[in-house]
């Protein structure tokens, strides 16, 4: 960790005992480990490149001095037993005392966050970026909490990559404040208690309740201390109370703590994506031994990103790559001082201007009455997009906010399109080709196009884009007579989405299993169009939207099903 961004109150520091004699110099070898270069200092001590004299490994061996005030490493090394094994977990080597050094060997990594984010130069890190940190850090703390450990010093300096070929993975480290939160003997939740703590964690990131009412620490602060961290990377100049640097005395840090006190959710992250507001609201709306839902923001960070553009946001690329296509939504530009949220008045304005507007004769989804209307218009829809499309390919203009409908038959331009159009749009696209289609062997291309667009990358997150899919195709199967043709996904419209209560992961795999066993002798497109419902319901309701093998099989099966039952 980063000195100036550490605080403890909390350790039993020698200042009533008068000042600590300096430590010795650190020797050049220290058991089987010789020291190369420094590769940082701490608050409690320094990390070198280090080499196994007899084996040559080569390790980051993490050093301090015994007789420290705050001698971390003695209880890091508990931690890391507890955590091998897991995803962007340092390995621990060896560790012990020798002479007067305290020492622990762990896998040698890249650099930290702080350390990319400052050589950037930039005022802000890009969202795709932003986006990897938030899926791949809730996936560690999800690790950590399910180890039963609290991480307790959520930061920057605390998040580093591995080194090639593991340069893609955010790494957690620095235990040295963290805490079981299971206990051991019991193997219960740790109790709250209303005696306020001593403070331990950071002064930028560590959550309202531990910094500033001294409370004890649980999952949900962790959390918390990652949603600030992420609002601070979009934030031109960083959190505010991180603009004036470390408190040198306690009032500047009594003044600290109460301006992160009365940051609302909504003023910390005005002209952000919203999904930052609601994951800060959401952490601090968590109960002391609530388990927060990670899958659920792991998703909505993966669907945010591929909202904006971004592909393959599992990875954490640094440099960030360029989008694929221009990021079309400037709601999710992370530019807060460059084009500032509306004012006040000139929102009013607009909202009564939209009042005034006529709307009347316009076809409603779902109004049976307005059918043949309603299917006129979707057809026009498709032939302006169509010309649209060819006077763009005669080079007509940019393709910006254009919904691509594509001429060419079903599925056969799927490999270049894969490159060039993010996932996203494509099944917007896909959603639309359903619309149109009047028969049940195009319907089955389409679920088979819909499967490969789902393995583009590496998530398989039944996104909001892929569910409206699933909701035209189920609308079509259902009854065509009546299908109006659906307006584009919203974070509120989806037949799928209307039950939010979440379901425990084994009812979703059973039902899946269900589906993909009875798919392929389903009598009637009405059966299939329960099945499609039955199986976004499932999925969107369970902890975790990923669309699992069994899930694969199935829409094959239906595909096939589909070219049979003409
Ligand atoms: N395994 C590692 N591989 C490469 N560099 C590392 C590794 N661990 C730490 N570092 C570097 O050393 C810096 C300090 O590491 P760390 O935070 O673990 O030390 P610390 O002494 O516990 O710090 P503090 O006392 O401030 O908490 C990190 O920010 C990082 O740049």
């Amino acid at each position: 960790m980063a000195q100036e961004e550490e605080y403890s109150s909390g350790s039993d520091s020698g200042s009533d005992k008068g000042t600590p004699p300096p430590p010795p110099k650190i020797p050049q070898s220290i058991q089987n480990w010789w020291l190369n270069e420094n590769l940082g200092s701490g608050y409690s001590g320094s990390i070198f490149k280090a080499t196994n004299l007899h084996t040559h490994q080569v390790v980051a061996l993490k050093v301090q001095y015994v007789h420290h005030e705050c001698p971390t490493n003695k209880y890091e090394r508990h931690f890391y037993p507890l955590l091998q094994g897991g995803v962007g977990m340092p390995r621990l080597y060896a560790a012990g005392v020798y002479a007067e050094w305290d020492y622990l060997a762990i896998d040698l990594l890249g650099s930290s966050l702080d350390s990319l984010f400052r050589k950037s130069g930039k005022d802000t890190m890009d969202l795709r970026s932003v986006c990897s940190i938030a899926v791949q850090v809730i996936q560690r703390l999800q690790f950590m909490h399910t180890r039963g450990v609290l991480h307790r010093d959520i930061q920057l300096g605390n998040c580093t990559i591995g080194l090639p070929p593991h340069e893609k993975t955010i790494y957690m480290i620095d235990f040295g404040f963290s805490k079981r939160y299971i206990d051991q003997y019991t193997n219960r939740h740790i109790p709250d208690s209303k005696v306020k703590r001593d403070f331990i964690g950071n002064y930028w990131f560590s959550s309202v309740n531990v910094h500033c009412r001294g409370k004890v620490p649980s999952r949900r602060d962790d959390l918390e201390a990652l949603a600030l961290m992420l609002i601070h990377l979009l934030t031109p100049r960083g959190l505010s109370w991180t603009r004036n640097g470390v408190p040198k005395t306690s009032e500047a840090h009594d003044r600290l703590k109460a301006e992160k006190r009365n940051a609302t959710a909504a003023s910390l992250c005005r002209g952000l994506p919203i999904e930052f507001e609601e994951f800060l609201s959401y952490t601090r709306r968590l109960k002391f031994m609530d388990c927060p839902d990670y899958d659920t923001w792991v998703d909505n960070f993966r669907d945010l990103a591929e909202d904006s553009g971004y592909a393959s946001v599992d990875e954490f690329i640094w440099p960030p790559p360029i989008p694929v296509t221009p990021v079309t939504k400037t709601s999710n530009t992370p530019l807060r001082a460059r084009t500032p949220a509306l004012p006040r008045d000139e929102m009013a304005g607009i909202l009564n201007d939209l009042t005034r507007l006529n709307l009347d004769a316009q076809p409603v989804l779902g109004d049976r009455t307005n059918v043949q209307a309603a299917v006129r218009q979707a057809q026009q829809d498709v032939k302006i997009d169509s010309t649209q499309q060819s006077s763009r390919q005669a080079g007509a203009g940019p393709a910006v906010n254009v919904l691509i409908i594509s001429s060419g038959s079903e599925g056969e331009n799927l490999a270049p399109l894969r490159y060039q159009v993010p996932k996203a749009q494509r099944l917007v696209q896909l959603a639309d080709k359903a619309s149109n289609a009047v028969d049940n062997a195009t319907l089955g291309k389409l679920v088979r196009e819909f499967v490969q667009v789902l393995q583009m990358n590496s998530s398989r997150t039944l996104t909001k884009d892929a569910v409206f899919f699933l909701d035209v195709l189920y609308k079509q199967l259902d009854d065509p007579s009546v299908f109006i043709k659906p307006q584009r996904p919203s974070r509120q419209q989806s037949f799928a989405e209307q039950t939010p209560e979440k379901q425990p992961a084994h009812v979703k795999l059973g039902v899946v299993a269900r589906l993909r066993r009875e798919v392929s002798y389903c009598p009637s497109n009405k059966a299939l169009a329960t099945m499609v419902s039955d199986f976004t319901k499932v999925t969107n309701k369970s902890t975790g939207r990923t669309v699992t093998k069994d899930g694969f099989t199935f829409f094959e099966g239906l595909a096939d099903r589909l070219a049979s039952l003409q």
